[in-house]
């Protein structure tokens, strides 16, 4: 279990900002920061890995202080079990995929550690290529497997898949969920985007200037987003495609095709001929079996 009580001031330009979080995390829990743009998303990451100090609080990790402000423990970055992934790849670009493995590797090299990691995120092929020769999605597997050379407990992401295209941001996002299970990670991803906070989050943090809400269901987040104006309409289903955690489902309304998102649990009542009602607010699709 990790908890967290964090308060930092932060200075914008448009003068200073209180950023106050507090919650307890569980082992493995996918958490997402979700917020405004200079909300602290970033900063709050930053105080996680050790590279700022808070101005008051705590961070106890599986029982294991890493920060207590008023007791003056700081725990060193590389004391704390963190990855890290940024939008940008940092990868050396005079090293080939593995020497950049490698080279994270502190201490004794453990090839075995490399080898899996190549396997995992199925850069075999490309172990021998510079990063230069890569894509935008193939460099940010590498940064990916370079955040876990150390073998972390907690994997952060700032915004790693957000210099990608929408297709290779799914591939990624599969990626990420792969690594995080089969390390057995407690992972914090900062994304401004809601189909992936709900495909991979199980729960959100939104951070909002002076506080914080925890959103159990990622679902939520849409609640926000919602504007009036709801309509409904009948139609068939023609294709339900799972996508991780959600379902892409194609209705025919009329003569029109009609993409819907559905979460796991409606998605897997539905079959291909079901008729179903759509209804919406705007930016919120809800599907209905019509039995
Ligand atoms: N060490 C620091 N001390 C005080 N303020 C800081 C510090 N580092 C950054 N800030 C300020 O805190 C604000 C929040 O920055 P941060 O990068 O955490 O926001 P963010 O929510 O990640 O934003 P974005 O979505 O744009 O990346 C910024 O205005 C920044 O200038």
């Amino acid at each position: 279990m990790i908890t967290l009580s964090l308060q930092k001031q932060l200075k914008t330009a448009a003068g200073d900002v209180h950023l106050s979080l507090e919650g307890t995390i569980q082992k493995q829990e996918f958490i997402t920061l979700y917020g405004k743009s200079g909300v602290g998303k970033t900063t709050t990451l930053k105080m996680i890995a050790g590279l700022l100090f808070p101005d008051d609080g705590k961070i106890l990790v599986h029982e294991k202080l890493w920060v207590n402000v008023n007791q003056k423990i700081n725990l060193p970055p590389q004391k704390r079990k963190v990855g890290f992934v940024f939008q940008d790849y940092a990868l050396f670009p005079n090293m080939t995929v593995e020497e950049n493995l490698s080279f994270a590797q502190s201490g004794r090299k453990e090839k075995r550690v490399i080898d899996d990691l190549i396997e995992i995120t199925d850069l075999g092929n490309l172990k021998n290529r510079k990063p230069n020769s890569l894509s935008g999605g193939q460099q940010q597997r590498v940064a990916l497997a370079r955040a876990l050379v150390q073998k972390p407990e907690i994997l952060l992401l700032d915004e790693p898949l957000s210099a990608l295209d929408h297709e290779m941001r799914m591939v990624l996002q599969d990626y990420i969920l792969k690594v995080h299970r089969e390390f057995q990670l407690t992972t914090f991803l900062v994304s401004h985007d809601i189909p992936e906070i709900i495909k991979m989050s199980d729960r959100v943090w939104h951070l909002e200037t002076g506080k914080t809400t925890i959103i159990e269901d990622p679902m939520d987040i849409f609640s926000e987003h919602r504007i009036s104006g709801k309509f409904q309409f009948t139609g068939e289903v023609l294709e339900l495609l799972p996508q991780g955690f959600i379902y892409i489902v194609t209705v025919m309304i009329g003569n029109n095709l009609v993409k819907v998102m559905a979460d796991e649990q409606e998605g897997k009542q539905l079959r291909v001929g079901d008729k179903v009602m759509v209804a919406s607010k705007a930016f919120n699709p809800v599907i209905q079996k019509i039995s």
